[in-house]
């Protein structure tokens, strides 16, 4: 993997951006609205959004590229060596890049979800994404930047000031993903939500929330009341004054 450090030039500190941002970290299982509702909350609060599991997924589609084995770590392993990675913290400009191919839709596809916790098993690989993801947030000239994943409460910032556990009934999250893949049979979106979960579950503990971890349960919440829900939580953990107010 290339130097963090060369990563932040696309989030290069804005003017007058000076202390360290509010890390918002968000946990939880597969579907249960992490990535959208993040990057909903950011823009409100004219935050910076940080999609974790962008870069397991696009590790898994450069060793897919190659032809690697994923489920053998040692080959995982030495993709990583030359994994030149690169995001956009911008919950208005979202872009993921290998290189200079842009990956951000590639990397969604189904062959890439299904190998990508095979290469987020891999110990070698979690350190390494977590001392990137830590120098991005801290580079982002953001008042703030809300991070999402699997392990980020308890893992990447178990310090963050806002810690939130965002779950939703399973058969929930899994019709919820069936509707944005409209065009894949409905058993199988569900299948294959279910199968992942199961796998990273092995890695991680995503279901239940680590001491001070709050729970937002979006089973019976739209989308907007469920932005509005974490925002709730982040005005009772953060000052005004240090920016969880809405921008827009
Ligand atoms: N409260 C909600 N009500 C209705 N739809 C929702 C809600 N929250 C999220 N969604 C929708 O559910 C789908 C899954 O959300 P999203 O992709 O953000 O989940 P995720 O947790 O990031 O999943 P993964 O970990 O698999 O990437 C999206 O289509 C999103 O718009
Ligand atoms: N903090 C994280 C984030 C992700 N993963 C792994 O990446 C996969 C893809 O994540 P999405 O959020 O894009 O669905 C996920 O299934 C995990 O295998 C992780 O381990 N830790």
């Amino acid at each position: 993997m290339t130097d963090p450090a060369t990563h932040s030039a696309e989030t290069a500190a804005a003017p007058g951006a000076q202390s360290a941002p509010v890390v918002v970290a968000i946990d939880g299982p597969a579907g249960s609205g992490k990535s959208s509702v993040s990057k909903q909350v950011a823009r409100r609060l004219g935050y910076g959004f940080l999609d974790t599991g962008a870069a397991y997924r696009a590790l898994a589609w450069l060793a897919l590229e190659r032809g690697t084995d994923t489920s053998d770590s040692t080959s995982v392993v030495d993709v990583m060596g030359d994994f030149d990675y690169a995001i956009s913290l911008d919950p208005d400009e979202h872009w993921v890049r290998v290189g200079e191919t842009d990956v951000t839709h590639a990397i969604r596809e189904p062959r890439v979800s299904e190998a990508v916790s095979g290469v987020a098993r891999v110990p070698a690989v979690r350190q390494a994404v977590n001392v990137l993801f830590r120098s991005m947030v801290a580079s982002s000239g953001r008042p703030g930047v809300v991070v999402e994943g699997r392990d980020i409460t308890t893992v990447v910032a178990p310090d963050a000031p806002v810690r939130i556990l965002l779950t939703a009934a399973p058969e929930v999250r899994a019709a919820r993903r069936s509707a944005e893949l409209s065009s894949q049979d409905a058993a199988a979106v569900a299948a294959a939500l279910h199968k992942r979960d199961a796998s990273d579950s092995t890695v991680v503990d995503f279901l239940t929330a680590a001491p001070g971890v709050e729970v937002v349960d979006s089973t019976h919440l739209d989308f907007d009341q469920t932005v509005d829900a974490v925002i709730g939580v982040i005005r009772t953990n953060v000052p005004a004054q240090t920016g969880a107010h809405d921008v827009i």
